[in-house]
């Protein structure tokens, strides 16, 4: 053996003019799904007929109008499947089952016979079209492999037709590894095989063109699907369909290319399930195109569901960061990212009036939700997150509001945390650290009880307080409860400088549960340098407002920040 380069580039497409890079999708391909073909003959453990009724039952409630169940000559599961579906009249009437085959006479004949009674159906055929496959596997020239598919085709047609399925069962050809094969031969063996089947409606003839291993860069998939339907004369009478593998990584790159070059029809699976490193991921094309806003007529609304049903019944978990899917797909633990998803959705309406689109969200290009995906997820906290994250899940887990300026410092209190601790916090911890370190805190301030006496229309009460350990009997008036009690406070001559620069409130939880959260913000310090934060929770809206500022008293004095 000579010695060649161990890899070389793949020869570029000879292509004239070529349109697709100028084009847009603008209108969904037909969708076909393979799981329960494709997806299933890569499985350690291929699925059983109930396994395979439950993914059925998914796919059509998903929206796929065309799905491949099985290749019933493999094996009895297979078959029974098939059998199955027919007999219980487990398929929508408008959905075509397929079912595929080798172009063998007794593997064609078993395959047909199992569509006994079927309502709408296709059988699907193949014949490898390479040099690689036809030398070295069949031992065959490319006059050999073009009689073959032409032989097969015939025996399809001729079984279709002694099961009595004429009326009810189209054609599908696939010239297996079209990608590596000689594109004029491929063509020429494709019109064959089309002049063999006869007339046909684009429902009833596909030719499906796979990228059966991906051996080639996108691009020159899509030259390939442009350079056929420029070159293959039968266009209104077939479906151009296309298969992609995704060894390299690129199975939706290359569909979304090869729809822009003339494909109408797409075949994968949800999650990209199928041989070595699968097939074209279905789901994250059909919801790209979505996001685009190209409707799809597939729905992916609830996607935990889905994952639920895929890992179930293929044994395979969804990764993570897997796209749209994964548990990780929209969660951001980076602070600065948080931040600005948290602003986003402030933004909300003016984002979309400025960008005239119904979503635009900072590291978001989907809406979570339209997959039924939980907003609490989308924010986690560990040492990277910020502060925008650590409010953004009080407010959407808690509703807990706290005012802005109070913001850096519960960052501060909470990246100490994980400091010490090291790994992610939940939302349960998050609060804790908030209660432990800004709400209803004891310290040297203390009200026992107090009683109201409302003068005009100013509230005035008496109250009993403790300032460190002594008891003290004030009173005081202002426009509500709280202000009344920092004028009882201020006019006492007990206390040190302070002013009552901030308060917010709001309630929390319902009826019987029902009770409020302050905020209150001091100003202190000889130059009122320093603003102190408290909180106070009370199943009463005035003492929640009044456990606020002793809250921030008892932390001011706690930081040594209170001077005369
Ligand atoms: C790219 C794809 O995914 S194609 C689909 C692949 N899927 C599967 O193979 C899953 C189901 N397959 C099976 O269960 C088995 O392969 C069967 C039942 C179809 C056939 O099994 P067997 O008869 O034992 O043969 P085996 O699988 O080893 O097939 C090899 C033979 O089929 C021939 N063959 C392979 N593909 C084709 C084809 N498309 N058309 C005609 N003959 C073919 C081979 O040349 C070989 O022939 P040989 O025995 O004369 O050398
Ligand atoms: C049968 C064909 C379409 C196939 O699965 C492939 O080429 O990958």
């Amino acid at each position: 053996m000579e010695s060649y380069p161990k890899y070389r580039y793949p020869d570029p497409v000879k292509i004239e003019n070529r349109q697709w890079p100028d084009r847009v999708i603008t209108q969904s391909p037909k969708w076909a799904s393979v799981d329960l073909r494709d997806g299933n003959q890569a499985l350690p453990e291929p699925m059983s007929p109930a396994h395979k009724l439950e993914y059925f039952n998914m796919l059509v409630k998903i929206g796929f109008k065309e799905i491949e169940v099985a290749f019933p000559s493999a094996s009895a599961d297979d078959y029974n499947f098939v059998r199955m579906l027919i007999e219980e009249n487990l398929i929508p009437d408008d959905v075509t089952i397929s079912v595929l085959t080798q172009a063998r006479k007794h593997l064609i004949d078993r395959t047909a016979e199992s569509l006994r009674g079927v309502k709408k159906a296709l059988i699907h055929c193949y014949v490898p079209t390479s040099d690689l496959h036809g030398r070295f596997v069949f031992n065959h020239s490319r006059d050999e492999v073009k009689a073959m598919a032409i032989e097969g085709t015939r025996m399809v047609r001729e079984a279709i037709e002694r099961e009595g399925l004429k009326e009810v069962c189209g054609y599908e050809f696939s010239p297996e590894e079209f990608t590596d094969s000689d594109l004029d031969f491929v063509l020429d063996l494709c019109c064959a095989v089309k002049r063999e089947w006869g007339p046909s409606t684009p429902e009833s003839f596909i030719l499906n063109l796979p990228a059966t291993v991906e051996r080639r860069p996108p691009n020159q998939y899509a030259d390939m699907i442009e350079l056929f339907c420029r070159n293959y004369p039968y266009l209104s009478e077939t479906a151009i369909s296309i298969h992609a593998h995704n060894d390299q990584g690129c199975a939706v790159a290359a569909s979304e290319l090869a729809v822009l070059a003339g494909a109408t029809r797409v075949e994968g699976t949800i999650f990209g399930h199928g041989e070595r490193t699968g097939n074209l991921d279905l789901a994250v094309l059909a919801l790209n195109l979505e996001s685009r806003g190209v409707p799809t007529g597939l729905s992916f609304s609830d996607m935990p569901e889905i994952v639920r049903i895929v890992e179930r019944n293929s044994g395979i978990e969804v990764h993570p960061r897997h796209p749209y899917a994964g548990d990780l797909a929209f969660t951001a633990f980076s602070g600065s990212h948080q931040d600005a998803i948290r602003k986003g959705f402030e933004h909300r309406a003016e984002i979309s009036d400025f960008f005239r689109q119904g979503w635009k969200i900072p590291y978001l290009h989907l809406d979570p939700a339209d997959l039924g995906r939980q907003y609490e997820k989308l924010i986690r906290i560990n040492s990277q997150s910020g502060k925008g994250g650590v409010v953004y899940v009080l407010e959407k887990e808690f509703g807990i509001y706290p005012p802005k300026s109070m913001h850096p410092e519960i960052g501060a209190v909470v990246q100490k945390y994980i400091d010490e601790t090291g790994g992610e916090i939940d939302s349960k911890i998050l609060r804790q650290i908030l209660d432990d370190t800004f709400v209803n805190i004891e310290g040297p301030y203390r009200m026992e009880n107090y009683q109201r006496a409302s003068v005009g229309d100013r509230s005035g009460a008496t109250f009993t307080w403790f300032i460190g350990g002594e008891k003290h009997e004030l009173t005081g008036q202002g426009n509500g409860p709280l202000s009344a009690v920092v004028h009882s406070l201020k006019s006492s001559g007990l206390m040190p400088f302070f002013k009552l620069e901030d308060f917010s409130e709001r309630s929390l939880g319902k009826d019987a549960d029902a009770h409020a959260i302050a905020f209150v913000g001091l100003r202190c310090g000889p130059d009122g340098e320093h603003l102190v934060y408290g909180a106070g929770e009370h199943s009463n809206i005035d003492r929640a407002a009044i456990a606020a500022l002793i809250s921030a008293m008892n932390r001011a004095a706690a930081a040594g920040v209170f001077h005369d």
